[in-house]
């Protein structure tokens, strides 16, 4: 077919595109054209790059299973590079205003930046479990086929992460044809494998039972699970796992759901002490919970925990090693961070801590350019480890220079080895970071209630307000301070002034309609207090 007969064939007209914290989300019904974009925009991208994979992802999430979306996947497994958004804007709006607007637009953009289309472009693709899923890969493959010199490696289904860590293990591999879905749980459990026996870990503090949201992480953790050996599958166990059932994914269940109604998901009898886990639609994202056994009350370990947790962990590491002064390591966290986590990790643990916008390309960004070691959560759970390569030319140096008689030492250079393997550097990934947090909790012997001892949350809420235009709710300084609309950051002020130990901010999101209030103060009756009002000067202000 040609480029036209494709274009009519998935393209609509009429609906405007951003490409947001997440790429493009939205209804199904709305997204074949940008699908058939993004698959342009893929190749050009590919091209650019001198034929390196580029990935396509399919997924919405934790968003409702009638929505669906799109984002691109760097050769290196990061989110594509932010100076490309505006392109896939671009192309999108031009198919959405018709034909040959599309094609001029495209033109424009391989003129300006020296593209030859008939350079080969090489894609991965792959699809979360939603119904829309088989119809949008449809639109996706028809826009890359308009070119002629494309090699696609299509996985099918996958979780985000898995997307992520393949493309980059294909870019990296001298035979890309063999590298299949089984690279990716052949190097989980292996790391796995070698840090627990390093570790004498037998058997796991708590038994952990996983909500899959009802989505793709389903499918694939029961797969690694499968693969592991008896450690992991005596006590790990899932729930909600019906992937099949499409009006099922994340109703009543996962991430999103447990951190924002701060209680057990459907599916869940919970038992007190034993540990308990929440993915997301696409498993990019994990929170952990428990029941205590005194009150029988729900407590949520959140990214905010995760990334505590790790951090101290990984800095007990570098000093047992005598590195704490050469190889640096950070946490970075956004806004919705809860004030006692940034006030244990700079206060308690030490380690500096930076803040960013709200979205993981900018922790990454952040982890990358400042950190040996940089550990970046999201409060939700979407969150990762980076190491530089700085840290792995240190401890593959000071491995061959540490004799195995210093017993513990080379133990912990190790184990710091062998853990930035078992983490998904590539992108924060919920079957790797939920191995890791398991790894750390059964080495230093933890229960759910001792990991949650380190710091207590203060009290907050996060609610939405729906407002005529979102636009005009424009940020600065990490997203904690409205420029505009005028007046409304004074209003704020004025408010958390009022209430101890408090603090409020106001964004518009980037991937719902809506703007987005936290507030936290010293008990749960100020928080929401403070987040309503906060809330009620939005609406004046809107
Ligand atoms: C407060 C919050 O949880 N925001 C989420 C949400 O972004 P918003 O831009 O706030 O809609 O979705 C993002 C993508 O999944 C995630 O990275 C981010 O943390
Ligand atoms: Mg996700």
């Amino acid at each position: 077919m040609s480029f036209q007969e494709l274009y009519n064939k998935h393209c609509k007209q009429g609906h405007h595109y951003t490409y947001g914290t997440a790429g493009f989300r939205a209804h199904n019904s709305v997204l074949d054209t940008v699908m058939f974009t993004t698959g342009i925009v893929a190749v050009l991208r590919s091209i650019y790059l001198k034929s390196k994979f580029v990935g396509v992802m399919i997924t919405a999430s934790h968003n409702p299973p009638e929505d669906n979306g799109v984002k691109i996947v760097e050769p290196h497994g990061e989110m594509l590079v932010q100076n490309w958004e505006p392109i896939a804007t671009k192309l999108a709006n031009s198919a959405s205003a018709g034909f040959t607007q599309l094609e001029s637009a495209l033109k424009a953009i391989t003129d300006e930046l020296h593209i030859d289309t008939t350079q080969l472009a090489c894609i991965t693709v792959a699809r979360d479990s939603r119904e829309s899923g088989p119809r949008l890969l449809a639109a996706l493959r028809a826009g890359i086929s308009v070119f002629s010199n494309v090699k696609i490696v299509d996985f099918e289904l996958l979780t985000t992460p898995q997307l992520h860590f393949l493309t980059h293990t294909l870019n990296s591999s001298s035979s890309p044809s063999t590298v299949k879905e089984s690279a990716y749980y052949d190097h989980f459990i292996s790391m796995w494998n070698q840090l627990t026996q390093l570790h004498h870990v037998t058997e796991l503090p708590f038994h952990l039972t996983i909500d899959c949201a009802n989505g793709i992480g389903a499918d694939k953790v029961k797969e690694l699970i499968a693969q592991a050996g008896s450690v992991l599958a005596s006590s790990l166990s899932t729930v909600n796992g019906k992937t099949d059932t499409f009006q099922l994914l994340n109703e009543s269940c996962g991430a999103d759901f447990v951190k924002t109604n701060q209680t057990f998901p459907a599916n869940c009898s919970p038992e007190p002490s034993q540990l308990y886990c929440s993915f997301d639609g696409d498993a990019d994202r994990v929170v952990f919970y428990y029941m205590d056994d005194k009150e029988n009350k729900f407590h949520l370990l959140d990214g905010d925990k995760i990334a505590t947790l790790l951090a101290k962990l990984l800095a007990d590491l570098l000093h047992q090693c005598g590195l704490s002064d050469t190889l640096n390591l950070g946490v970075v966290q956004t806004a919705y961070a809860n004030g006692s986590s940034t006030k244990y990790i700079s206060d308690d643990l030490k380690i500096p801590v930076s803040c960013t916008k709200t979205g993981v390309k900018h922790l990454h960004h952040e982890a990358v350019s400042n950190y040996d070691i940089g550990v970046y959560f999201e409060a939700n759970g979407h969150g990762t480890v980076i190491f530089s390569s700085k840290f792995v030319e240190t401890i593959d140096i000071a491995l061959q220079e540490t004799s195995k008689t210093n017993k513990n030492k080379h133990e912990s250079l190790l184990s710091l080895q062998l853990f930035s393997q078992l983490i998904n550097q590539t992108v924060g990934d919920a079957i790797s970071d939920m191995l890791a947090v398991v790894a750390t909790l059964s080495i230093l012997k933890l229960k759910p209630e001792d990991w949650d001892q380190c710091y207590h949350d203060l009290p907050n809420r996060l609610t939405k307000v729906i407002v005529p235009d979102r636009s005009v709710f424009v940020s600065t300084n990490a997203e904690r301070q409205l420029v505009s609309p005028e007046g409304l950051q004074a209003k704020i002020d004025e408010l958390v002034a009022k209430y101890p130990k408090s603090r409020s901010f106001v964004r518009a999101s980037g991937t719902e309609d809506a703007v987005r209030v936290y507030a936290e103060a010293d008990t749960t009756e100020n928080a929401i207090e403070l987040a309503t009002k906060v809330g009620e000067q939005v609406k004046l202000h809107d």
